[in-house]
């Protein structure tokens, strides 16, 4: 073999720790490869909320356009950034074994719980799941990647601010005081990294598919259909996780209102043989919840 996989990622610790984990993978099966960081607009652009920017795929954008123009060949995407339409021409190549789900609180101690606190996210769903449990605490708005967002927890005083354990633990960072938010439904594919390549890429998709985990894959395909006939292209406080044991799915998936006060949730199980379509009947049972009229007023509240 000798062409060589050149593999696209984002420039910070965490998108370089995932590119590496994919170049082991490939170099140990014996493909050559290399790696090419890219910045992206998501990690250039800070002074405004995300679903300010208008763009959807914010991370993602600046790897697709290099994939389209020849300068990479596969990209290494944390799944849950990715939108859940993919541009033309770009097709998901392996989805590796998912790691740690859950969200967690990075403290300095917690009196303040039963109080009024201070808590620091970027993520409409976290805020919402937040103010659902602790009503009368403040959301400020983080933003950067997960080495900034503790810096800036640390120059701060607020009380705490929500990370993905999978960030965390792939990095190394090891808070001294932090809890799991076990009660805190994930973003859809939240720690799963998705491989990217281009539709007519044979070489590289034969390369991928080794890497491919497939209860991983069914997992996170339910809660992107879940999220995609929900949201409609709008970014909304929703999160969905789906688990499988033997041979059933169990899947959670709520809507909130952006104040938290509002919650539509479901919790169902199925036989994995019957998957098809789970995701999208879970969204419309939400849809017919009152989630058509939530999501009218969230989008009205968010453009
Ligand atoms: N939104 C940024 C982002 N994208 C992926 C991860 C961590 C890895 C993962 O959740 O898959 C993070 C950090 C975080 O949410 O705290």
């Amino acid at each position: 073999m000798t062409t060589t996989i050149r593999i696209g990622t984002r420039d910070s610790e965490l998108a370089l720790w995932q590119a590496h984990t994919v170049q082991n993978h490939l170099e140990s099966l014996g493909y050559k490869t290399t790696l090419v960081p890219v910045k992206s607009t998501g990690d250039i652009v800070l002074d405004k909320p995300l679903y300010e920017l208008g763009i959807t795929g914010i991370f993602t954008k600046t790897l697709d356009v290099a994939m389209l123009n020849g300068d990479i060949d596969i990209a290494v995407h944390s799944m849950k950034d990715v939108p859940t339409a993919l541009p033309k021409g770009i097709v998901e190549a392996a989805i590796l074994e998912r790691a740690n789900v859950q969200d967690i609180l990075v403290h300095k101690g917690l009196d303040f719980l039963d109080a009024t606190g201070t808590i620091a996210t970027g993520s409409l769903r976290r805020q919402a799941q937040w103010l659902h449990r602790y009503p009368a605490h403040t959301i400020v708005d983080l933003r950067g990647n997960v080495n900034t967002r503790m810096q800036k927890l640390n120059d701060n005083d607020w009380n705490g601010a929500i990370f993905a354990a999978a960030g965390l633990e792939r990095i190394n960072l090891k808070p001294d005081n932090f809890i799991d938010l076990d009660w805190m439904i994930p973003a859809p594919a939240q720690g799963a990294m998705l491989i990217v390549a281009k539709k007519e890429d044979e070489f590289c998709l034969e390369a991928l598919a080794n890497l491919n985990h497939k209860s991983s894959e069914i997992c996170v395909h339910i809660e992107r259909e879940f999220l995609r006939e929900l949201e409609g292209g709008c970014t909304a406080p929703i999160g969905a996780l789906a688990k499988i044991e033997n041979d059933t799915i169990r899947f959670n998936g709520a809507l909130f209102s952006l104040d938290g006060k509002q919650k539509i949730d479901i919790r169902k199980e199925i036989n994995v043989s019957g998957q098809e379509g789970f995701g999208k009947a879970c969204a419309k049972e939400i849809l017919e919840n009152g989630g058509r009229e939530l999501m009218k007023k969230i989008k009205a509240e968010i453009q």
